[in-house]
């Protein structure tokens, strides 16, 4: 057991997902060839318990069990997003705004700097040089179609900038391509690419990497949010912690990892070696099989890692899934926020899970809109020049705008409100000069440019919530009855004969 609390350490936060009742001990034997990808993704489907699978078939010197969906959702009522609360020190019952919130909350506030220890756990094993040979380790296959074996879907990518002055964390994924090599997806605009690129127009030829399988939870967070350009991510995390994070260096560069990391992988990501990489089962539920692209060589020079070490998989795909939860809510998270940074009146931000991270949802203060007297035309347009043109906003390409009344978490509100409020074309403003996503169908497999357009905000603001505000009087029980009435209704409920109510 170690010392640190959930949120900055990878074992406590397994323990704590035990005490929860949101973990599966499973000590049979299972096959890293599907059969752990496929119970996760029956997890992630069915919203089910964490699994951990303590007997994996082919580990052998503590490499390795497997915990799965790290950052799922559950279906205990007031605790839906209690998994993803232990990564960020909230209480279980934790909603997303708070979680949100609590991603948000270093913002503006200076950074932390990282505690350098002099070893941690994550050096009590090593293999070294030649001895690396990633086909004799247990890894696993996520999806049968998918292009390799992707060992690597939740660790976190360490780079820096060429002066050292941005440390980068960030989740992408990678698949074995030679026994001590990975190849990864890293596209414009993410940050792994803007670096290589810096390196590369040095003239350099390889740069320092680690990735690092098992960290503190409260770090898998921040490498899935698009931190702005320059903000390192240990600082960041140290501020939201409100503690310096505990690193230490890697044996064979210079790059910090944290020091209860389970595995770490220590190389260099190559400028110019590249190789086949995907097709890949995708957040967006789809596989295209055959269909590969071409990505960037990692070489591993040295792995580190804790004895009976955890490699954590995200098996994503169709929701509820890490890419939904964390990617989509987090990149939703710095929306909100870059909006309020320019003085849009938005107080609120959701990624309902059935867009699969392609729809961000915006609450508005329409107090505060009726004071800019705009038109949803205008203000349409003005959020999605903002958005559309941020990094945040990159994999989003439909934004809806909703006013207070709208509980944006819930899909029967938000889908009431789009259904109703906004008319088709009339109330939507169409973005076709802006970054696309390539990776979902429509794009990639679509019918226009697979990485430009697409995109659109739909105003599901009534006119009148521009002008004088809400005229109307929603029909549903709470709002089209008089309380007596309503209380009257609850009181002889069950006696009638009817269910116990859910609150
Ligand atoms: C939480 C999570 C985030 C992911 C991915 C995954 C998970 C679990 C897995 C590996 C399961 C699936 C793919 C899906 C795929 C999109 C990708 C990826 O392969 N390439 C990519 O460019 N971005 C990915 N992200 C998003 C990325 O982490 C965020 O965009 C983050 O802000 C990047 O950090 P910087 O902002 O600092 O640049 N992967
Ligand atoms: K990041």
């Amino acid at each position: 057991n170690d010392p640190e609390p959930a949120h900055l350490s990878f074992r406590s936060f397994i323990n704590a997902l035990r005490d929860d009742g949101d973990l599966a001990d499973i000590e049979a034997p299972i096959d890293p060839n599907l059969q752990a990808a496929a119970i996760t993704r029956l997890v992630c489907e069915t919203d089910d318990k964490a699994p951990f699978f303590h007997n994996i078939i082919g580990a052998k010197d503590g490499l390795w069990r497997i915990l799965g969906a790290p950052g799922g959702i559950r279906k205990t009522p007031g605790h839906q997003y209690s998994r993803l609360a232990r990564h960020v020190a909230l209480p279980p019952t934790a909603s997303l705004h708070e979680i949100m919130d609590k991603m948000l909350s270093a913002t503006h506030i200076p950074p932390i700097e990282p505690e350098i220890l002099a070893t941690g756990p994550c050096k009590e094993n090593s293999i070294e040089g030649d001895d690396i040979d990633l086909w004799s380790l247990p890894l696993p296959q996520i999806h049968q179609s998918d292009g390799g074996k992707y060992v690597q879907t939740f660790g976190v990518h360490i780079l820096q900038n060429l002066d050292g002055s941005w440390t980068n964390w960030s989740i992408s994924r990678a698949m074995v391509s030679d026994k001590n090599k990975l190849v990864s997806l890293a596209a414009n605009p993410q940050h792994i690419r803007l670096i290589h690129d810096q390196w590369a127009k040095e003239g350099k030829k390889e740069i320092p990497w680690a990735l690092a399988f098992g960290v503190p939870p409260t770090a898998a967070m921040a490498a899935s949010m698009p931190l702005p350009e320059g903000v390192s991510d240990p600082g960041y995390v140290g501020a939201m912690s409100g503690e310096a994070m505990k690193m230490v260096k890697c044996d064979t560069n210079d790059i910090l990892v944290p020091a209860n990391s389970e595995i770490v992988f220590e190389g260099t990501l190559s400028i110019e070696e590249t190789a086949k990489e995907g097709p890949f089962g995708e957040m967006h539920g789809y596989t295209f099989p055959g269909k590969s692209i071409i990505g960037n060589v990692h070489k591993i020079n040295k792995i580190t890692y804790r004895n009976n070490a955890i490699l954590p998989i995200s098996s994503c795909g169709r929701m509820t899934d890490e890419t939904h939860t964390m990617l989509g809510v987090l990149a939703a998270a710095r929306i909100r926020q870059v909006c309020q940074d320019a003085g849009l009146p938005i107080i609120q931000a959701s990624c309902p899970w059935f867009a699969h991270a392609t729809w961000t949802v915006l609450k508005v203060d329409t107090t505060k809109l009726r004071a800019l007297k705009t038109s949803g035309k205008e203000f349409a347009k003005k959020v999605g020049d903002l958005v559309f043109n941020v990094k945040p906003g990159f994999a989003m390409h439909r934004l809806i705008l909703v006013g207070e009344d709208i509980d944006i978490y819930n899909d029967k509100d938000v889908l009431w409100a789009f259904t109703t409020r906004c008319r088709p074309n009339l109330d939507e403003v169409f973005f076709e000069e802006v970054l696309g996503f390539r990776l979902i169908p429509f794009m990639g497999h679509g019918n226009g440019d697979p990485i430009k357009g697409g995109k659109v905000v739909s105003d599901a603001l009534l006119p009148v919530e521009y002008t004088t505000g809400q005229n109307w009087e929603t029909c549903n029980f709470k709002n089209a009855y008089p309380k007596s009435v309503q209380d009257q209704v609850l009181k002889d409920w069950e006696s009638f004969g009817f269910a116990k109510l859910q609150e």
